[in-house]
């Protein structure tokens, strides 16, 4: 690969809400529902923070909406190895929560173990999302653009969907590659509860709205695989350096994207053959190629791709190829619907079990657990059957460390301090302010600054307030 550029900074963060359950200890029912697990869940940042919705170290935001679904929002990252750890950042930092809630729990001598899981379906059918987010410039033709993305978001599901079981239409149980693809009901809407679009166009960028823009992407599964999420999140960035490079891909729109998705989700083959605007047809995976072999020719012009993006070309390559000739097994160690299915494949034909079993069913929730000792993901991963790109520790260290390259760099770093000297301090994505009546408010609105002389004078402030005894301590 031989152009001559870095792909432009982007900024990109990935919400994330997760299912909770509170398992009984017991044959009885569960002591607790949804709601109240997640409560419990969040009882000691409510009690330190007075609040539910609360930044953290690493920049993030941790936050309990109504309704029983606890969401991080990671920080603002412009490198794909900071936006995987500081995913896995948030998976870490809800499965701590847990283990708490979970002792407290036992010392209360209640019999049950609240679990987290990472998908995007209650056991009662509600949906729930993983939401992406990239920074686009103003100036280029964002509508187009957006309406330009339904096709690839309507079929990377066979590349990046988490796997699903659910009954076809005479309601036997079948794979089909997401669970998210029967929620979405629009391709573009401005309302997200209502409408359930791809992608929700209300107009908020956090950051200098003469400039940017922030492309809302509501339509993912979320990841497990870290392979998953390498590539749902660099194949965007990817494409949407080649769009606003001048690229097109319009000449691909789908007829009608709605039902191709529920399609696409359902045939493992990804062979249905997907009717485009133009009248002529093209299946999923050659939708896919042809998005591939834009991309790369894009790069191979322009760009000097990093190491990760290699590998997202790499594996988006790989992940086709396999779809298209059933070797799922070849992408098995990289992406979730591969890896899930052949960890059912081998359960349904060690045991006999079908695959509307209980225990298969089971088996495929334990793949989504994420609280500590529960979920099979590290298991996998430490025998190499899912692939790391980014190692435990550096997971780990995102925790308490932000982004270095972005403004949640400062967040992170103001976020600290005022938890170490038990100051209040009020954040947005956008701001700062130290709530002691004196220091004023500081403005972030680029999101690629990750210095500034303001942040360094209010962690100075923070230093002088937390040294006097009398002001702006919370009451203990
Ligand atoms: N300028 C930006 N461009 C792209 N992404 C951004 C930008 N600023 C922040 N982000 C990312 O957007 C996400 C915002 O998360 P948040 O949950 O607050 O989303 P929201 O859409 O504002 O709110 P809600 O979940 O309440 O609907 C974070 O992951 C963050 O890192
Ligand atoms: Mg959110």
């Amino acid at each position: 690969m031989s152009g001559s550029r870095p792909t432009a900074r982007r900024i990109i963060g990935i919400e994330t809400e997760y299912g909770i359950t509170c398992a009984s200890g017991t044959a009885g029912p569960p002591p607790m529902d949804a709601d109240q697990a997640a409560r419990a869940l969040f009882d000691p940042i409510i009690q330190r923070g007075r609040s539910s919705n609360v930044f953290t170290r690493s920049g993030g935001r941790l936050y309990l909406d109504v309704g029983s679904h606890p969401e991080y929002a990671t920080a603002e990252c412009d490198r794909l190895e900071d936006l995987l750890a500081q995913d896995r950042a948030g998976d870490l930092i809800m499965a701590d929560l847990a283990d708490q809630a979970n002792a407290r729990l036992e010392d209360r001598g209640v019999t049950g173990r609240i679990h987290l899981l990472k998908n995007n379906l209650d056991a009662e059918g509600n949906g729930f999302g993983c939401h992406e987010n990239y920074l686009v410039r103003r100036s280029g033709s964002f509508w187009q653009d957006a309406q330009t993305l339904v096709p690839h978001l309507v079929t990377r599901q066979i590349l990046v969907g988490a796997g699903h079981i659910a009954p076809d239409a005479r309601g036997r149980a079948r794979y089909c590659f997401s669970q998210r693809a029967d929620q979405t009901w629009e391709a573009l809407s401005a309302a997200t509860t209502r409408a359930r679009p791809m992608i929700n166009t209300r107009d908020e960028p956090h950051a200098d709205a003469e400039r940017y823009r922030r492309m809302h992407i509501i339509v993912g599964d979320s990841s497990i695989a870290q392979g998953s999420t390498l590539l749902k999140a660099g194949a965007m960035d990817l494409l949407l350096d080649y769009l606003e490079s001048g690229g097109d891909l319009s000449d691909l729109a789908l007829a009608e994207p709605m039902r191709a998705i529920r399609e696409v989700s359902s045939d493992l083959r990804a062979a249905v053959a997907l009717e485009l605007a133009d009248g002529r047809t093209i299946t999923p995976v050659d939708l896919q190629h042809e998005h591939l072999e834009r991309v790369t020719a894009h790069v191979q012009a322009e760009l000097d791709p990093t190491d990760l993006q290699r590998q997202v070309l790499d594996l988006w390559g790989r992940g086709l190829e396999a779809v298209r000739s059933g070797r799922y097994e070849a992408v098995a160690a990289e992406l979730d619907w591969a890896a899930k299915l052949q960890l059912l494949t081998r359960y349904t034909q060690r045991t006999g079990a079908r695959l509307d079993d209980p225990r298969v069913a089971r088996l495929a929730l334990a793949y989504h657990d994420v609280t500590s000792g529960e979920g099979l993901r590290p298991r996998l991963e430490r025998a190499g059957l899912l692939r790391r790109y980014i190692d435990q520790e550096a997971c780990r260290a995102a925790v308490t460390r932000p982004p270095a390259t972005t403004r949640a760099r400062l967040r992170g770093a103001a976020v600290a301090r005022a938890e170490d000297l038990r100051l209040d301090l009020s954040v947005d994505w956008v701001s700062l302010r130290l709530d002691d009546g004196v220091c004023r408010p500081v403005s972030l609105t680029d999101p690629f600054r990750a210095v500034d002389e303001r942040v360094d004078a209010l962690l100075a402030a923070m230093d002088d307030r937390g040294l006097d005894p009398g002001a702006g301590m919370r009451p203990a």
